[in-house]
């Protein structure tokens, strides 16, 4: 099969978050599995260059229809640690890409509205006939509704498309003038229920809603999740529209690429380890601290990596911190902010907790720190007020790193309470479950994770083996969405 992805992020060379590891480990995944796999993104000014091998110009004089004209664009092509790559780049006063940032302008629904329709352009015009197209999250939802109502009619009516949406919250909402830049036109049409109006603001449409109307398949990236973005507010208003679509809406648990996130041959770590030479684990947490300037004490050091956003519950991320340093623990946490109001309420915190011998706040983005956390820290925590999947917890298992985490999403479906599991027996759990969205549930769970490392550090250690047996590689997902692929470009 021929798959295309068409996202806004593919990790290292543009990492935001989870979404970027999702295209790169999926798309590995697939490609080991003898299918031939592309990823079209937009050529940022800001992503990082040193990932990329071969970068050249595959395509010099692209031109995308735009309002009345078109923009110029040129198309290069290099590999991002194996996996092809194509990078749009657009000439243009408009500077799409070109803000020293992936997300977060005023007219980002622009930006990727005018991404989406130059993807498609170019494999229009390229003549690449993909079986498979796969979109990612808001940004690319315009994808297969330009392609069912616009570029079917010339010669593109055999590709299906599969959406993925990764966070419902970012649903892209626009107005009217997004359908005149990208020559859908026809307003009457779009602002229909059944098609992208917004379901709550009848003056606004909803990309997102887009893609999941038009795709062929649609599916988030756990089925705790998708269960819960039918029956619950975390799809954010899209409840109706799931239900409506729900004989083609699944979840998909993601996986993690273990050639990336493994401490058997992590090359960011100074010791690897396994189930069987375990010791490493203990030298990173000594190299940790040495790093991090923390002291070198008989505690555990507790650990969050993750952006700082209301999803990730920074309320209780903030009284993990205390909990921790207070109930004979350490504390590291390595996150970034871009609502400036919690980058300011944790850089506050960092300057106030700045010579604290048993913590550490590195704020900002720190791919090579994460691994050496994720090694070093005994405890991962993820007190998430909504989870689609989460990585964190599934490379902290890995890492024999014993997650404590809230029970929702993709969380529910990958850790298992040591206590109070009731579908796992005692040898197949691997952490700590709360359930409540408040600090007392929080301290349940870490207060049960830090006792077990001081008082029954044996049975911690099993917990932690237990955890790094599990399987979140890409191996299973990787089978079902290929399976998934074939389906679709039978219908
Ligand atoms: N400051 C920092 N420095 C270095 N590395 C950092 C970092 N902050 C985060 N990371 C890394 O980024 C990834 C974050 O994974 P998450 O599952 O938390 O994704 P996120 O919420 O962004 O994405 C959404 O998409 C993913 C993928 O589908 C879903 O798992 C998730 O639930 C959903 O919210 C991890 O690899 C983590 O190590």
């Amino acid at each position: 099969m021929y798959i295309v992805h068409i996202a806004s992020e593919c990790a290292p060379v543009i990492k935001a978050g989870g979404l970027g590891d999702v295209v790169y480990g999926l798309s590995r995944e697939v490609e080991n599995r003898g299918h031939t796999v592309e990823i079209i993104l937009p050529m940022y000014d800001c992503m990082r260059y040193d990932h990329i091998w071969g970068l050249h110009d595959a395509y010099k004089d692209l031109y995308v229809p735009w309002y009345d004209g078109a923009i110029h664009c040129s198309v290069y092509c290099g590999w991002v640690h194996g996996r092809l790559c194509f990078f749009i780049k657009p000439h243009s006063e408009d500077y799409f890409f070109d803000r020293g940032c992936y997300y977060g302008c005023n007219d980002d629904n622009m930006r990727f509205a005018f991404f989406s329709k130059a993807a498609l352009e170019f494999l229009f015009i390229s003549n690449k006939r993909p079986d498979i197209i796969h979109c990612h999250d808001w940004q690319t939802g315009l994808v297969p509704v330009m392609l069912y109502e616009m570029y079917k009619w010339h010669g593109m009516a055999n590709q299906r498309v599969c959406f993925t949406v990764h966070n419902f919250k970012h649903q892209g909402i626009a107005g009217s003038e997004i359908l005149k830049a990208t020559g859908l036109n026809n307003e009457m049409y779009y602002y229909d229920y059944d098609r992208l109006r917004d379901n709550f603001n009848p003056f606004a449409l909803n990309l997102m809603k887009g893609g999941i109307v038009y795709s062929n398949h649609v599916n988030t990236v756990s089925p705790h999740h998708a269960w819960e973005a039918r029956y619950s507010e975390v799809s954010y208003g899209l409840g109706h529209t799931l239900e409506l679509h729900h004989y083609k809406f699944d979840g998909i648990l993601n996986g993690i690429d273990y050639n990336i996130w493994n401490p058997e041959i992590d090359t960011f770590i100074p010791h690897k380890y396994t189930i069987d030479k375990f010791a490493g684990k203990a030298q990173n947490r000594k190299a940790l601290r040495d790093r991090l300037l923390l002291r070198d004490d008989d505690k555990p050091i507790v650990a969050f990596v993750g952006r700082l956003d209301g999803q990730k519950g920074v309320d209780l991320v903030h009284h993990a911190i205390y909990y921790s340093i207070h109930n004979n623990a350490q504390f590291v946490l390595l996150g970034s902010a871009t609502e400036p109001s919690i980058n300011k309420w944790f850089a506050h915190e960092k300057f106030f907790l700045n010579n604290h011998p048993d913590c550490h706040l590195e704020l900002g983005f720190n791919e090579e720190l994460a691994h050496l956390i994720y090694a070093g820290a005994d405890i991962i925590v993820v007190p998430s007020v909504y989870e689609p999947c989460g990585l964190t917890q599934m490379i902290g298992l890995k890492y024999g790193t014993v997650p404590v985490v809230r029970g929702v999403g993709g969380l529910m479906d990958t850790v298992f309470d040591k206590d109070y599991d009731q579908h796992h027996s005692p040898d197949k759990r691997n952490g700590y479950v709360f359930y409540q969205n408040d600090n007392h549930a929080l301290e349940s769970g870490l207060e049960r994770a830090i006792s077990l490392w001081h008082y029954y550090p044996k049975e911690f250690e099993i917990l932690q083996k237990q955890g790094m047996e599990y399987d979140y590689s890409w191996n299973n997902p990787g089978q079902q969405y290929v399976r998934l692929y074939d389906y679709l470009r039978h219908k």
